[in-house]
């Protein structure tokens, strides 16, 4: 009885064991194929999210307060129920860079907001965003992985990806983007993606272990 007694206290007194995972994130020109990675790090359970997909979420509905300030800011991208057109990424931000600054301005702390929300509920070791934007700064991770490709097999994938897309469309989202060398810089861990999808795999699975190694 003593000893039944004295565990339930030790259980009792306890800390709680619940704290915020840790985040890595996840990121990359366009094409590099960081969808890819997350897909196969969602197949390993851990627990992702996709912030281009968060934003979309948002600029998608008419009511939303950022969806208001960019069709306040750019009328000329509004759907007629009141939604960021989504072509305006080739007429207008893609070719505008202060066009683009200010839209990431409006969307970056309602996106953040979501995804640190999201993250505090998850009860996993570690969570996964995933954002081609995340070398633009601003963003509080503990480590930092970088998909790459060569623009050549950037451009030939995102073509097959999106064959209404012209190459020029492309290299202008391209240019708009951070330069390989800062994703590359601004990296603690590159996943080079110039291979087959199996071995891409086997990367994310090595790196997979080594995050559940420190963070257990
Ligand atoms: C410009 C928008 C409206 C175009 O939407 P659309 O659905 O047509 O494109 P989608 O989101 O699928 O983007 C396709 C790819 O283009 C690239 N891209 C998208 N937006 C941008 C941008 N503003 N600047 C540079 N590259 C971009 C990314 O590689 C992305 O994965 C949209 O992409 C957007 O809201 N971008 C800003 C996102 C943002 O600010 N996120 C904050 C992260 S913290
Ligand atoms: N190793 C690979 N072998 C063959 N195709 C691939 C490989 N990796 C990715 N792809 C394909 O390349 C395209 C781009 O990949 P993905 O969508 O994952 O890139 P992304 O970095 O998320 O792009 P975006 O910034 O546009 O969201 C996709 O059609 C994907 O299926």
């Amino acid at each position: 009885m003593k000893k039944v007694v004295e565990r339930m206290l030790s259980v009792e007194q306890k800390p709680c064991l619940r704290t915020v995972p840790h985040v890595v994130a996840l990121t990359g020109g366009i094409g590099s194929g960081k969808s890819t990675v997350r897909k196969m790090f969602e197949d390993l359970e851990v627990p992702c999210i996709d912030a281009d997909l968060v934003a979309r979420e948002i600029h998608q509905n008419p009511k939303h307060p950022a969806t208001v300030e960019i069709i306040e800011a750019f009328p000329e991208v509004a759907s007629p129920d009141g939604k960021l057109s989504r072509g305006s990424l080739h007429t207008l931000f893609a070719v505008d860079c202060i066009a683009n600054v200010k839209l990431k301005a409006i969307l970056k702390p309602y996106v953040l907001n979501h995804v640190q929300h999201w993250t505090s509920s998850m009860t996993a070791p570690y969570v996964i965003w995933e954002s081609a934007l995340i070398v633009d700064g601003g963003i509080d991770a503990d480590y930092v992985v970088c998909v790459d490709a060569s623009n050549d097999i950037r451009v030939d994938r995102v073509r097959a990806r999106n064959p209404s897309w012209t190459h020029d469309q492309i290299l202008r989202i391209f240019a708009m983007q951070a330069s390989r060398k800062s994703y590359l810089t601004g990296a603690d861990q590159i996943i080079c993606n110039e291979c087959s999808r199996r071995d891409l795999q086997l990367q994310v699975a090595k790196l997979h272990n080594k995050f559940i190694n420190i963070w257990k």
